[in-house]
């Protein structure tokens, strides 16, 4: 069976929703530490998301030194596919996986909402199992959401399609472009700033539009 982990940092927040939404998926959810120096020989990894280290400096910022990350980052050069999700996001960022950086939401308060998105790339090892264009509902919970990047990387972003995901209706955050998720150049590391953990059952919340994330993961290692 395919293995998925799923690291826990002190604050982490979503850990046990995401384990689930893997198990949901199909897979075995593997609990990882930040502390490890392994990634226990999982297939594929899951960045929650929370409050890392208390979100001091800024979000991901410290998180980014943990011990683990340092395999998370050999492994995501080899081709694993790697999903960051809000803190996870930011913690991809924060570790040069992905480029920009996240900032303090421009209305300066926490938002938490159901949130439209539309996905724009759908070849990436997170995003096979939806189609070019679908609109989906899932939650946004998070005070430094606003996604930017140099004028460069933004335009780099755009012109090679890796922009994942963008926001529908009102702009939650103040990120450019409506960005809510990004990919790197391979397909296999991608940041998303809502949550898809959170939508993985008809019978809770906005519904089940996020367990797509986690069972494209599991085409992507068997194909
Ligand atoms: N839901 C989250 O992961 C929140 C991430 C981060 N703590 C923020 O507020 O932006």
């Amino acid at each position: 069976m395919t293995r998925v982990g799923v690291v826990t940092f002190p604050g982490s927040l979503d850990d046990g929703d995401a384990r689930r939404a893997v198990r949901l998926a199909g897979a075995e959810p593997v609990a990882l530490w930040h502390g490890d120096h392994d990634l226990g020989g999982v297939d594929a990894v899951v960045l929650p998301g929370g409050f890392s280290y208390g979100d001091y400096l800024r979000c991901g910022a410290i998180a980014r030194f943990a011990p683990i990350m340092d395999e998370v980052v050999a492994a995501a050069g080899r081709g694993m596919p790697v999903l960051g999700i809000c803190n996870g996001f930011q913690i991809l960022c924060e570790s040069h996986l992905l480029p920009g950086a996240l900032i303090r939401n421009d209305h300066r308060t926490f938002v938490c909402r159901d949130q439209g998105l539309r996905i724009e790339n759908v070849d990436t090892a997170w995003t096979r199992d939806y189609s070019a264009g679908q609109e989906i509902v899932v939650p946004l919970k998070n005070g430094e959401g606003g996604f930017v990047g140099a004028p460069d990387t933004i335009a780099r972003l755009e012109d090679e399609g890796r922009v994942v995901a963008r926001y529908l209706g009102s702009n939650p955050n103040g990120s450019v472009h409506d960005i809510a998720g990004i990919t790197n150049a391979a397909g296999n590391v991608v940041g998303l700033m809502p949550h898809p953990e959170h939508a993985v059952e008809d019978l809770c919340g906005p519904g089940a539009d996020g367990l797509g994330f986690f069972t494209s993961a599991l085409r992507s290692l068997v194909a």
